[in-house]
Formats: structure tokens, C-alpha cells, sequence
């Protein structure tokens, strides 16, 4: 696999996960911090999805209809050919889906975030081992935390530093 990393514009998204569980959880902790407009279409939905009011919740079996309009897709069931189709059925709407038990079928992972105001680091391992992501994601975090990539440095300055290093080489 070879994902591209790009950083999308997705204010006039809104993003939608077909299932509201634990996994489910996991992908609006890391969406939430980017946007507030997010979709859950699921049987059953928990409450730590419930709590939270921003989110639309739709309790009900999944169809193909319900990936109309919608660019960035999440199949996060516990059933694993169900998730699958999603991406099938998301193909024809030229939805693109997150596949979160089967990395191989996605078209987008979710990689491991690190955020702070503008600056924002995302970590992947081409799908092949989330703990790694996981793991450079926290030791970039801890560098940036302790200042030792002059977090508070304006742009102006980082400009002329940028201009003084590409003088010298
Ligand atoms: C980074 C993060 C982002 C996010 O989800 O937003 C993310 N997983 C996170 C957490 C997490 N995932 C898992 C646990 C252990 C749970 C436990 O065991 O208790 C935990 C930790 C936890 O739950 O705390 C298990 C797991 N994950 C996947 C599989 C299936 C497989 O690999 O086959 C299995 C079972 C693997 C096994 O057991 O072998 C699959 C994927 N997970 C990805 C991303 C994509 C790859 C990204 C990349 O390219 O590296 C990919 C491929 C698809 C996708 O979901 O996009 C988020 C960090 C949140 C944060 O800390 O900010
Ligand atoms: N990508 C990751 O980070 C990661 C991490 C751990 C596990 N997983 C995998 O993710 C999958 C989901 O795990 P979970 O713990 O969130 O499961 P869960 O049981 O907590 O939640 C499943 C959700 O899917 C919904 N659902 C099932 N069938 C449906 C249907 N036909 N229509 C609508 N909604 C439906 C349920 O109502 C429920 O809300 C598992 O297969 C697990 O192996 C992925």
C-alpha cells in the first residue's frame, strides 16, 4: 500500500461513520478537533457518542443511500463484509471510505494526529502498524511540547531562518 498525505479543506463537509461504537469513538476524538460537523448512521449508538450534541445521529441499519453526498466515509461496523461493501458502495458516489478493520481495503487511513492551533502532525505507517504511527506521533508530540521546535516563533522569524539556512547550502 502507498497512501498520499495531503491536508484537506472540509468546511462545507460533513463527514459520516456508519457504526457507533468503541472504534467509532475513537475516529470523532481525532475529527473533533478539526470540524464539528460529523454524521453517525448506526443500529446502536453509545453514550459517549450520545453526549456528545454537536453530532447528527441517525439510528438505523445502514443503506447505500446513506453515503449520498458525502466525501470522506467511515465503515467503522463490528461487521467486517458489511464494511467492505461501504467501500464498494462508496465507490460509485466517489464517497472516499475508511475500511477500519481492513487497512488494505481503505481508500484513506486515519493516521495518528498531533495538533497544536495551526501546526499539525499526522503520523502513518501505510496502514501497516498503527502502534509505530502511534508511537512517533507521541515522541514529535513530547518535542514540540518541551519547545525544542520553537512552537512560538513567528512566521517572520522562521522565514528569515529559512532564508539564512537555504543561503548557506
Ligand atoms: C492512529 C489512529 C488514528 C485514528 O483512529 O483516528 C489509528 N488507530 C488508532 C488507535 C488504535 N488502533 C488500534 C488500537 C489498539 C486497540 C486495542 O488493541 O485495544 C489503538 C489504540 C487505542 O485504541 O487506544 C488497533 C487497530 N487499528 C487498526 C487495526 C486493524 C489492522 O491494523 O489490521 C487494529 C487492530 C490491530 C491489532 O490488534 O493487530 C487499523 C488502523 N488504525 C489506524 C489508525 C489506521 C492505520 C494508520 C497508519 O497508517 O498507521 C488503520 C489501518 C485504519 C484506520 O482506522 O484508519 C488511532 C490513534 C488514536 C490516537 O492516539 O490519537
Ligand atoms: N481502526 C482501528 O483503529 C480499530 C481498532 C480496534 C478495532 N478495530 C475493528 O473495528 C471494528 C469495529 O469495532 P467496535 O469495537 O467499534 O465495535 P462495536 O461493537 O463497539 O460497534 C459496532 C457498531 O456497528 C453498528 N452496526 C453493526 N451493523 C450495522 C448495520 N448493519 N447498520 C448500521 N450499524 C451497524 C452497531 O450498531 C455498533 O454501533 C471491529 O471489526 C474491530 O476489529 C479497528
Amino acid at each position: 500500500m502507498n497512501f498520499l498525505p495531503i491536508s484537506i479543506n472540509i468546511e462545507d463537509e460533513t463527514i459520516l461513520i456508519i457504526g457507533g461504537g468503541k472504534v467509532a469513538i475513537h475516529k470523532i476524538e481525532s475529527l473533533e478537533r478539526f470540524t464539528h460537523r460529523i454524521k453517525i448512521i448506526a443500529k446502536e449508538v453509545v453514550p459517549e457518542i450520545r453526549q456528545r450534541s454537536f453530532i447528527e445521529i441517525v439510528e438505523k441499519e445502514y443503506e447505500p443511500g446513506d453515503l449520498d453526498g458525502h466525501l470522506l466515509v467511515y465503515a467503522a461496523t463490528n461487521d467486517s463484509v458489511l464494511n467492505s461493501r461501504i467501500r464498494e458502495d462508496g465507490k460509485a458516489r466517489r464517497s472516499i471510505v475508511n475500511v477500519v478493520d481492513k487497512p488494505a481495503n481503505c481508500d484513506f487511513v486515519s493516521p495518528a494526529i498531533y495538533k497544536q492551533d495551526n501546526m499539525t502532525v499526522a503520523v502513518s505507517s501505510n496502514g501497516e502498524n498503527v502502534f509505530a504511527a502511534i508511537h512517533w506521533r507521541n515522541q514529535i508530540r513530547d518535542l514540540a511540547q518541551s519547545n525544542q521546535i520553537g512552537t512560538s516563533k513567528t512566521k517572520k522569524i522562521f522565514r528569515q531562518e529559512f532564508q539564512a539556512a537555504s543561503q548557506k547550502s
